[in-house]
């Protein structure tokens, strides 16, 4: 079998580190020296959008939700800030209030879209920030309606308002570095992971047991009450605020075009976005502007498109590019190792655990697509410790019958208990609930979280069992080790062969620790070699206690490993028993195996 891999992202580090301290600094820095008023605001502005476009990365870019309409939240922090001052309370306490109540529209705004697929969480936040504008006209009394409202010119920290530019700077500054800061914690703990597993692959992200609308509405909740606090700061800063200007939707294209032009998903993408289009913005502006009217767009526009044509994977992608080839990064094929954990092999059968009681029951799964009967009153058992081989021909229905035992697809009637550890029989639904109860599963058409290195692909099901980032890297690790995935740590899923990518299925699965196992064709389209080592790993999975369903079409396999096989026809389960005896069952040759295989020695 043969690898991608590449070197550890982490070789350039340091440089990156030291390019984001030079960057903050001169962000800082450059102003105060200088000590003009037009600089002062380009760089209060470069660091205002910095901080409202880590934000939007977070939900936009993290959770790969595409919100639209993120001035919503902005609009929020800056009417409340101006209309609690104007009732006489600090703008420190109306940017936490503004924080509170944006938080809380985008879970309101977001939950009913995160359950659904498309483009509704993008439609959703355009329609809201019109709701909002349409709100904030409406509302005269309270929010000056279409004239705007002014705020109280009370000077000070204590209102947030100053006559000179200094103290405006530090402000926006120390908020870019809050919204920095919140979105590298999330980033580097499991809410990150769970993201980016969540918008790689929503499948596979919830066979891990992961709460995917959950995590998505924290991202969203986050990234609102981030937005807000500095839509307060900035109303403040402008001193004047009107519907069409706070809640406007080219101001929120542009929020997400900095991260997008920047690097989306990474951590500081959207920081260098802004820092390098907020001057070209403003000088085409202030330039251009008097010139020629619309002229400072169109150049605008032209950065963006060059921009994008040369650097599809944003400023970040290019950088990485860039290090990757200096330190010799590139690319190159290697063989796979040995599985590890393979304490024996099926030419050398030891002692194995006996068989134990029953941990799964199926009873009467029935299921129907439309006018197709799917799986018709199918029942079995598995027991602890036990590999239950489930085979048939193509469309049988027995990723039905996977997808029905994993919370996937609920039957239309008949049931599914696991045994808990307590010992009692419980009745799972959700894909979450499954997971609880220790059923880890793989799918046919592998899902690997294709961003992610082989590491952090068996973290996402590592942090199952431990919560804290070192502990889940560490049984990764080991788990990595046992899959003979080791040498690929750093490597990137995307990069794996699919022998590599079936591995690595099984990594991910094994490292939620669990206690049954449902393999959809882990064998299919691997070599002959590569199969081998399935057979031992599998064995050795089974001597560890755990009960393993899987669904195979390589009878090698089938017939070496299976204490059981179950065979589904056409929906039904048509024979059941140990595999020499089902192998020779003329219903089982005529269905699936054919007068070939029975006439060959097994
Ligand atoms: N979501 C769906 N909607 C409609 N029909 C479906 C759906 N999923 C599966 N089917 C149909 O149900 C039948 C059983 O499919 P299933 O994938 O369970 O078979 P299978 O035994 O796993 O086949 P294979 O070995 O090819 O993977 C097939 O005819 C398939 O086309």
């Amino acid at each position: 079998m043969t690898f991608t891999k590449t070197l550890p992202a982490s070789r350039g580090l340091p440089l990156a580190a030291m390019g984001v301290v030079a960057l903050l600094a001169a962000l800082f820095l450059i102003p105060v020296v200088i000590g003009d008023e037009f600089v002062y605001h380009i760089f209060i502005t470069i660091c205002l959008f910095a901080g409202l476009s880590t934000a939007w990365n977070i939900v936009g870019g993290y959770a790969g939700q595409l919100s639209l309409g993120h001035a919503m939240f902005y609009g929020i922090g800056g009417y409340a800030g101006v209309i609690l001052m104007n009732m006489g309370i600090s703008p420190w306490l109306g940017m936490f209030v503004g924080a509170g109540v944006a938080a809380l529209v985008a879970v309101v705004v977001s939950y009913p879209c995160f359950r659904l697929q498309g483009p509704f969480f993008a439609l959703a936040t355009i329609a809201f920030l019109e709701v909002f504008r349409v709100l904030a006209l409406h509302f005269r009394g309270l929010t000056g309606g279409a004239m705007g409202l002014m705020i109280q010119l009370k000077l000070g920290w204590e209102w947030m308002v100053f006559r000179e530019r200094l103290p405006a700077l530090i402000i926006a500054f120390g908020l870019m570095l809050v919204c920095l800061a919140v979105a590298h914690l999330i980033r580097s703990h499991r809410l990150g992971f769970y993201l980016v597993a969540t918008r790689e692959r929503e499948s596979a992200a919830r066979a891990a047991g992961v709460q995917t609308v959950k995590v998505r509405l924290i991202a969203v909740a986050v990234s609102a009450a981030l937005a807000a606090m500095l839509g307060t700061f900035h109303a403040m800063y402008l001193t004047f605020i009107e519907p069409a200007a706070m809640f406007s939707l080219s101001f929120s294209i542009q929020i997400a075009m900095f991260a997008l032009i920047g690097g989306i998903g990474t951590i500081y993408g959207p920081l260098l976005g802004a820092a390098l289009l907020v001057p070209v913005t403003e000088f085409a502006r202030g330039m251009l502007g008097a010139e020629a009217l619309g002229l400072h767009g169109f150049v605008y526009g032209v950065v963006l498109v060059l921009a994008v044509l040369f650097m599809p994977n944003g400023i970040m992608g290019a950088l990485q590019r860039f290090t990757a080839r200096r330190t010799g990064g590139e690319e190159q094929a290697v063989q796979a190792g040995p599985v590890v954990a393979a304490a024996r092999t099926a030419e050398s059968p030891e002692e194995r655990p006996a068989i134990g009681r029953e941990v799964m029951r199926v009873e009467n799964l029935d299921k129907h697509f439309g006018g197709l009967h799917v799986t018709n009153n199918v029942s079995f058992s598995l027991r602890e410790g036990e590999i239950l081989g489930l085979i048939g021909p193509n469309g049988a229905g027995k990723t039905t019958v996977f997808n029905m035992i994993s919370g996937f697809l609920q039957p239309d009637s008949g049931s599914v208990s696991v045994l808990d550890r307590e010992g009692r029989f419980q009745n799972p639904v959700t894909p979450g609930d499954f997971a609880a109860l220790g059923v880890g599963r793989t799918f046919q058409i592998v899902q690997p979280f294709a961003a992610m290195t082989v590491e952090e692909n068996i973290m996402v099901g590592a942090f199952y069992r431990h919560h804290d980032v070192n502990d889940a890297r560490e049984a990764a690790r080991e788990t990595a080790h046992r899959m003979g995935l080791a040498p690929w740590l750093n490597a990137e899923a995307r990069g794996l062969t699919i022998g590599g990518l079936k591995r690595l299925e099984v990594a991910r699965v094994m490292a939620m620790e669990p206690r049954i196992l449902l393999l959809d064709e882990v064998m299919a389209g691997i070599n002959q070699t590569d199969v081998r080592r399935a057979i031992d790993l599998m064995l050795s999975i089974r001597d560890t206690g755990v009960s393993i369903i899987a669904i195979e079409h390589v009878m090698q396999a089938v017939m070496s490993l299976s204490d059981r096989v179950i065979v589904l026809n056409s929906g039904e389960i048509v024979a059941e028993g140990k595999p020499h005896d089902v192998v020779r069952d003329p219903d089982v040759i005529e269905a699936y195996l054919g007068k070939d295989f029975a006439h060959a020695q097994y």
